[in-house]
């Protein structure tokens, strides 16, 4: 069986998570194509309130899905506030979901347009005692996503993609200290925002999503070096980390919401 081996592979990818995880189904699946001729403008939406302290940043971790840069949360020193939601959200982790090449690999869509990453920078709401909490609640986590578009070499995501040497299977994780996220957030924040779910599994149907307008750049040559991750683990056969992107759900009559006219 499966269990919680899932992956984004033929058996056990994106389409036979709803076996062990039938939540796969459920009315607030993540993510989603955004139509922005369809988003209504809401001017009772704030704008984002991000406050992110690089001495929070703690380490860098290859998962088996993805790479993760993992946040200290016992404060609000890294945090989220304003935008659609009302309360503290605290940074958690930041990662990344990627294409095998640069005409795929985001998981949110713009009218049906993929960019080549897309980046979720994870915050959980304070009202709850943990995150693991958080997750389980309607309310409980907000993903600010931002997409990767193919341009300039990033330098400051060039940063994250230096320490991919020493987290190249997976299990394998590095110190990461002062990393300032922040740095990896485009110049305009406006942003569409619905409620979704997380993008893998468990699935729970807990994120306000925030997904910004504006792009990031990254080179093609910066893309390869993601793919240059690996699935699987020291002294399996090696697997390309590439395609770990969940496609576009069914809307099922939810709203989103534009920040900006
Ligand atoms: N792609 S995502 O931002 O929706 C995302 C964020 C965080 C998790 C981990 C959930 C662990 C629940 O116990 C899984 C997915
Ligand atoms: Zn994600």
């Amino acid at each position: 069986a499966m269990s919680h081996a899932w992956g984004y592979a033929a058996n056990n990818g994106p389409d036979k998570w709803c076996d062990n995880f039938p939540i796969a189904n459920g009315p607030r699946q993540s993510p989603i194509d955004i139509l922005p001729g369809a988003a209504s403008y809401d001017s009772g939406l704030k704008p984002l309130n991000l406050k992110y302290d690089p001495a929070t940043c703690l380490d860098i971790l290859n998962n088996g899905h993805s790479f993760q840069v993992s946040f200290s949360d016992d404060n609000d020193s890294s945090s989220l506030k304003d935008g659609p939601i009302s309360g503290t959200y605290r940074l958690k982790q930041f990662h990344f979901h990627w294409g095998a090449s640069d005409d795929k690999g985001s998981e949110h869509t713009v009218a049906g347009t993929k960019y080549p990453a897309e980046l979720h920078l994870v915050h959980w709401n304070t009202k709850y005692a943990s995150f693991g909490e958080a997750a389980s609640q309607p309310d409980g986590l907000a993903v600010v996503g931002v997409f990767l578009k193919i341009g300039d070499t990033n330098a400051n995501l060039q940063k994250v993609l230096d320490m991919f040497g020493a987290i190249k299977c997976k299990g394998k994780q590095t110190t990461f200290p002062n990393f300032d996220p922040a740095t990896l957030l485009p110049g305009c924040l406006d942003y569409w925002t619905y409620d979704g779910s997380l993008t893998t599994p468990p699935l729970l149907e807990s994120v306000t999503w925030i997904v910004c307008k504006e792009p990031i750049s990254v080179s093609s040559d910066q893309m390869g070096k993601f793919r240059s991750l690996l699935f699987s683990a020291e002294g399996e056969s090696e697997c390309c980390m590439m395609d770990n992107y969940r496609p576009p759900q069914p809307l099922k009559g939810r709203a989103v919401r534009a920040s900006f006219q």
